[in-house]
């Protein structure tokens, strides 16, 4: 499988994400510049977290005009894994690939701690490693990571089981203790913990790989036969 790790100006998680994927998880990855205007040739689409554009207005609210972020659209539309950590997360918000919105910080205060997990839905493409309500440990590091939506919007979220993690300890006042959502389809999932940094036992958990392999293995099961 082969994925994109999309790099904006300001971006800083791109190396983290993409040893994770090459030399954690054996797989295929590439940077792809923010200017790009071809995805066509990857399987799956990673949005790392940073400070993009400094994260001036909104985190991620630059970011989003960027023109790969057409070409991330036309991904998520063709059913392909589209997964933003952290800054990642921000710019789908942004972009309206997800609901809602980010806030700073209850506390204002940059926050940057292993934090539990709740795996809340574990039947998505992205989760199906784990098991429901299974308890991870994944660090968070934002200073923006307070999500909010509307009622209506919060109501079809759990009426659509979208709410995919929650933490055990808000660590930032986010609605509900939302940690991660995935749309409706269940194809772009956006988290503000790093499953990156969760990748092997010596960085102190390495609960995030199950992430990563959960979508190698839908991705195979859906594209790969074997005679
Ligand atoms: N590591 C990240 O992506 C966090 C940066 C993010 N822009 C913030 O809210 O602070």
């Amino acid at each position: 499988m082969k994925f994109a790790v999309i790099v904006f100006p300001g971006s800083n998680c791109d190396v983290d994400m993409y040893h994770a994927i090459k030399d954690e998880l054996g797989e295929e990855a590439e940077y792809v510049w923010h200017d790009e205007n071809d995805l066509s040739g990857f399987d799956g689409i990673l949005l790392p977290g940073g400070f993009s554009y400094g994260d001036y207005l909104r985190s991620g609210s630059i970011a989003h005009f960027s023109n790969v972020m057409a070409e991330v659209k036309k991904a998520a539309e063709q059913g392909k894994p589209v997964l933003g950590v952290c800054n990642g997360f921000q710019i789908l918000l942004e972009a309206g690939l997800l609901p809602g919105a980010m806030k700073r910080n209850e506390g204002l205060k940059f926050k940057c701690e292993p934090a539990s997990l709740k795996v809340v839905n574990a039947k998505t493409l992205f989760t199906s490693g784990y098991t429901e309500n299974q308890v991870i440990s994944v660090p968070i590091a934002h200073g923006e990571g307070n999500y909010f939506c509307d009622e209506l919007t919060l109501k079809r979220l759990n009426d659509n089981s979208q709410i995919v993690f929650t933490y055990s300890e808000n660590p930032n006042g986010s609605l509900e203790d939302i940690a991660g959502i995935v749309n409706e389809r269940g194809n772009v999932l956006g988290m503000m913990p790093h499953p990156e940094r969760a990748v092997d036992s010596m960085l102190g958990s390495s609960d995030g790989i199950k992430l990563f392999q959960s979508i190698v293995k839908n991705w195979r099961e859906a594209h790969v036969t074997t005679s």
